[in-house]
């Protein structure tokens, strides 16, 4: 339970065991106007101002929050799926949702749920990473995927150089088989690693919608 300490008529620490919370307040006439609240995670009881800036996300955690920030541009309402590449240097060089093919117009495609004619013309996550891509090519890199890549995926990392793959998942929504047998036999055939991610943060990134 926080310790609320008052140091003085404007300003409250709120200390707890890893937080410090300042939350500096004007204060004027009889009414108590919030003007900021900052929060700090501080190692054990003391923040050391000259430490640099504690719990930065690793490099597998950024690439992995990018390939889910991708799918959130997928018009499919029944699966959503991101893709994030990224070269040896940690550069990330292509990212992809999947959608339509250009051209299509989303509003008269039907998106219905398991709609079976969309397999026909939807274009994978994986597909638009690497077609989209800012180099000439993807040779010896990584792919962040939120979903197990499918056979048609699989083919394409290969073909395209990719050399391993960390995929976030490889259950469909409803558990529905991913097929994966045949993607995991080609990536074993062609030296492409494959492997879960492994979370090594509770990191939720939220984005608060402008009020109108
Ligand atoms: N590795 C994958 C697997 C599927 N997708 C896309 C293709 C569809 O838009 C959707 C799956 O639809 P559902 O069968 O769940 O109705 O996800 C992909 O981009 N990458």
């Amino acid at each position: 339970m926080p310790r609320i300490t008052r140091k003085k008529q404007i300003e409250l620490l709120i200390i707890s065991d890893s937080e410090v919370i300042t939350v500096t307040a004007a204060h004027t006439s009889s009414r108590l106007f919030l003007c900021c609240i900052q929060y700090t995670m501080a190692s054990g009881n003391e923040q050391n101002k000259s430490a640099n800036r504690l719990h930065v996300i690793d490099w597998q955690t950024y690439f992995m929050a990018s390939a889910f920030l991708a799918r959130h541009r997928s018009k499919d309402p029944h699966c959503q799926v991101g893709a994030c590449i990224v070269n040896d240097d940690n550069k990330i060089i292509g990212t992809g949702y999947n959608g339509l093919p250009m051209g299509f117009d989303d509003d008269e495609f039907l998106w219905a749920k398991r709609n079976e004619s969309k397999y026909a013309y939807v274009c994978h996550a994986v597909t638009n990473a690497i077609i989209f891509r800012n180099t000439s090519n993807v040779k010896g890199c990584t792919i962040y995927v939120t979903l197990f890549p499918s056979n048609e995926c699989a083919k394409l990392i290969i073909q395209s150089g990719i050399k391993k793959v960390i995929y976030f998942t490889d259950v469909k929504n409803e558990g529905a088989d991913l097929n994966a047998e045949a993607s995991k036999r080609m990536f074993e055939a062609a030296n492409v690693e494959y492997k879960q991610y492994e979370a090594t943060y509770d990191f939720q990134l939220t984005f608060v919608k402008r009020q109108a």
